[in-house]
């Protein structure tokens, strides 16, 4: 047999997942197998765990029995965080964009020029993040390259699929420690890309990051979508947070026609593209991102925290754009997409209250953002976002009656009451395993608990 094949994880028992077809489905008394390099080798059904083990080759015994209240989902996804900003979640939220990046942001992130400060946070935002249920983070770090580079070291050191990206910005009067010149900007990018890709992290890649076009120059956003292109990598920034900010940018970039056409000028848009927010978007941008293949992180935690706006994801789905969920810690003072989830749908009933005619999101749509929907904005949907075989087995194991925990059951809940109630009501108590391309990373060994 071949070594591709070997078994080394057997489960049995409820497995819930989304499909490009179906936001919800529910694998009761199921059977999947994992093989040595972490991959789904096979999902079927529990009653045919006899004819499964002669075909995969694999014994009875090793089958591990799942209980009443557990089941598995698939890893969730955050297309969204600044992993410095960790440092201040949970605060400073009292100023609108604008004002609070310069207030707070710029003069926190301007500290990560200090290694060990960074090796502390990002430590700590990386654990954090996996106890919450983050299978995949898509990172902005800072300006600072070798900082840069340890957040993505300590990504692949606890075992967690991750993009990372050197804030790049070559424009910021408002805060003059915190900012690169051009050259500088462009040489560390290339400099950080380098340095990450010779690493070798399995799981772990560069992601070109212009901060927002605010920030950046033309020439800037040029080298940078040109830097993108010929390493075949992905790209992220932010777009049309906020009122204030859009009509900035209509006076930096008079002869863009719009925010999205400042991006797809300088080649930033393409289909391994992911634009945090979009609240302000029209129908025509809407129809470019389709067109190029970029997609959004929807944070909605971010923009009611930061009174940005409210992004109306139904009109996203209308337009065929990949979307996905985004903590956008520190704007959203929350590191968990169960919290993303649940401000996905508040946000979702707001903009049913202004219109009642406005079809609200499902919670079914929802668990569909926060896995299959971000591997897709990430483009990473080949490797990860449901349990389909070939995919690598990046998996929570949820106990929704934890002891301890947040939810109180009543005998025999369905499947998928199990799932909404943890959904709804549920945190890292109840995720009591995470397992990234079949390794289990939470809980944390000795070796990842210091
Ligand atoms: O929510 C946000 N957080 C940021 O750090 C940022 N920078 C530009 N635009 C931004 N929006
Ligand atoms: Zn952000």
């Amino acid at each position: 047999m071949e070594e591709s094949s070997t078994i080394e994880q057997v489960y049995r028992g409820t497995f819930v997942h989304s499909t490009p077809q179906t936001p919800l489905l529910i694998l009761e008394d199921a059977l999947l197998g994992v093989n040595t390099h972490g991959t789904i080798a096979f999902i079927g059904e529990g009653k045919h765990v006899k004819r499964l083990s002669q075909d995969f080759k694999f014994s009875l015994s090793d089958v591990k029995q799942m209980a009443q209240h557990e089941f598995f989902m698939p890893g969730m996804v955050d297309t969204h965080i600044h992993a410095p900003q960790y440092s201040y979640a949970g605060t400073a939220l009292d100023l609108p964009l604008l004002q609070w990046l310069n207030k707070y942001t710029f003069p926190v992130e301007a500290h990560f020029a200090d290694l060990k400060f960074a090796q502390q946070i990002y430590n700590q935002v990386v654990k954090r993040t996996l106890r919450n249920g983050t299978t995949t983070a898509c990172y902005f770090a800072t300006i600072h390259t070798d900082a840069s580079l340890l957040l993505g070291q300590i990504a692949n050191d606890l075992g967690q699929r991750a993009l990372v990206g050197k804030v790049c910005m070559d424009r910021n009067d408002s805060a003059k420690t915190y900012k690169e010149t051009s050259q500088e900007s462009q040489e560390e990018t290339l400099r950080f890309i380098k340095e990450l890709l010779e690493k070798k992290y399995p799981r772990v890649s560069p992601v070109v990051t212009p901060r927002f076009a605010l920030s950046c120059t033309e020439p800037l956003l040029g080298q940078l979508g040109a830097i993108a292109k010929n390493n075949n990598i992905h790209i992220q920034s932010h777009i049309s947070e906020t009122v204030d900010e859009v009509n900035v940018v209509k006076e930096l970039f008079p002869d863009s026609k719009s925010y999205t056409d400042v991006y797809n000028k300088h080649n930033l848009l393409t289909d391994k593209t992911v634009m945090a927010h979009g609240c302000y978007l029209s129908d025509e941008e809407l129809t470019l991102f389709r067109q190029t293949g970029a997609s959004l992180a929807h944070c909605p935690n971010s923009n009611v925290s930061l009174c940005s706006g409210l992004l109306d994801v139904r009109n996203v789905l209308k337009h065929k754009v990949k979307i996905g969920l985004g903590t956008d810690v520190a704007g959203g003072y929350s590191a968990s997409i169960l919290d993303a989830a649940r401000r996905a749908l508040e946000t979702s009933k707001v903009l049913t209250i202004q219109n009642p005619g406005y079809k609200t999101l499902t919670f079914e749509e929802v668990f569909r953002l926060a896995t299959l929907g971000g591997s897709q904005a990430l483009s990473l949907d080949k490797q990860t976002g449901n349990f389909e075989v070939g995919k690598d087995f990046d998996a929570l194991r949820v106990n929704v009656a934890a002891p301890g925990g947040p939810i109180d059951l009543i005998k025999d809940e369905h499947p998928k009451v199990l799932l909404e109630k943890f959904l709804n009501l549920g945190d890292d108590r109840n995720i009591v395993e995470v397992f990234v391309a079949g390794k289990k990373v939470v809980p944390f060994t000795e070796k990842t608990q210091e």
